[in-house]
């Protein structure tokens, strides 16, 4: 056998082609909402070396003598709280994304492109997605991971997961990686779009929280520019809507262990404006283009009880921008010169 894979039946003939091939990725979720699914979901997940930057001797120990024991099945009740007859939100929201894109590219005389959806960690997985591209003939990939600001954890673990897959290739197909697009014109468009609704729809909030998901602060520190690009992100949005900036914060949520993590906390933040008098707030996470466990269970469930627990009156959450039009639009703007 041959240590590189290929396509070996009809190799000179017409199999290959011209077409382009779209890898839409996202991060992934357990394949059910059960203790068994999330150890093996969080096996991988936490295993990769890009997430957890400890030791890797040490950080095993913690792993599989800690954390996957006990932690699997505070997981797996938190999914069941967002769990759908689609099963995971975040995988079910990305196939309409997907399927939105097939169409819109289409309407755009890009009707031989094909769309193909992915995970970084669970499945569909990124080997069966590029699997999936190459039984089709294409040597053309473009990929997109859905994170609008680039950080190591993620943009960079999907490169690293890509890499290895075509390190097994024997013909590595001409490829295109969309490393981030928060300084997209029409991203901000659609965000700040999602942002008017609201309040066209709405009574003032006395604070608008754009609450990221966090990383440990020891990234940026060590110069993974997400911090910036979150910033950037909320700027843009700000300067856009003409937004008072007295009114607006940037805050992290998503910690996990003990370590210090980006900050202010969203968690932390909400408690103390609620203390302090603040009644109504909205909030939105322009992390994530789709909704998931950490924006339905933990923004929606968990930081509303917080704030109204803490005196708070009114917690809007506003949606991520899913499969909203000019979100689709703002995909094809960031894939156009790539087709
Ligand atoms: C352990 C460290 C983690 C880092 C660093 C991290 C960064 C990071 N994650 C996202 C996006 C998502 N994370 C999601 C879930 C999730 N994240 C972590 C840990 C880290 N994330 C865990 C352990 C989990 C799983 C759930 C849990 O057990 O708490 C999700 C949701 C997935 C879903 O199925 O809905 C997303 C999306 C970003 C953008 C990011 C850094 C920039
Ligand atoms: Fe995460
Ligand atoms: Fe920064």
């Amino acid at each position: 056998m041959s240590r590189f894979s290929a396509i070996t039946d009809n190799p000179h003939e017409n199999r290959f082609n011209n077409r382009v091939g779209v890898l839409v990725t996202n991060l992934g979720s357990p394949d059910a909402a059960t203790a068994k699914a999330l150890r093996v979901y969080l096996r991988e997940f936490l295993s990769d070396p890009r997430i957890v930057e400890i030791p890797r001797f040490i950080w095993m120990l913690i792993l599989h003598g800690i954390i996957l024991r006990v932690r699997p099945s505070k997981s797996a009740k938190a999914y069941q709280s967002i769990w759908t007859e689609q099963g995971s939100p975040l995988i079910d929201i990305t196939k309409k994304q997907c399927q939105k894109l097939r169409e819109y590219l289409a309407k755009h005389n890009h009707d031989d492109v094909e769309v193909v959806m992915a995970m970084r960690y669970g499945n569909p997985s990124i080997e069966a997605g590029l699997e999936a591209l190459r039984e089709q003939g294409i040597t053309k990939i473009v990929v997109l991971p859905l994170y609008p600001q680039y950080s190591s954890a993620t943009t960079g673990s999907t490169y690293d997961a890509i890499s290895r897959v075509l390190t097994k290739w024997r013909w590595v197909p001409e490829l295109h990686f969309v490393s981030g697009y928060h300084g997209n014109a029409k991203y901000i468009e659609a965000l700040s779009n999602s942002v008017q609704e609201y309040l066209d729809n709405n009574p003032t909030p006395e604070k608008i929280l754009f609450s990221y998901h966090g990383t440990p602060k020891k990234f940026l520190t060590d110069g993974d520019p997400y911090h910036c690009f979150c910033h950037a992100t909320t700027n843009a949005v700000v300067s856009k809507l003409g937004l008072d900036t007295d009114k607006v914060m940037t805050t992290f949520q998503s910690r996990f262990g003990r370590a210090e993590w980006l900050k202010p906390y969203t968690d932390f933040t909400l408690k103390e404006l609620a203390q302090s008098g603040t009644k109504h707030v909205a909030i939105l996470s322009p992390a994530f283009s789709a909704d998931c466990l950490e924006t339905l269970e933990e923004l929606e469930e968990e930081n509303r009880e917080y704030f109204i627990e803490a005196g708070g009156e009114q917690y809007d959450y506003i949606p991520a921008l899913n499969d909203r039009d000019d979100h689709i639009v703002a995909f094809y703007d960031i894939l156009k010169s790539h087709l």
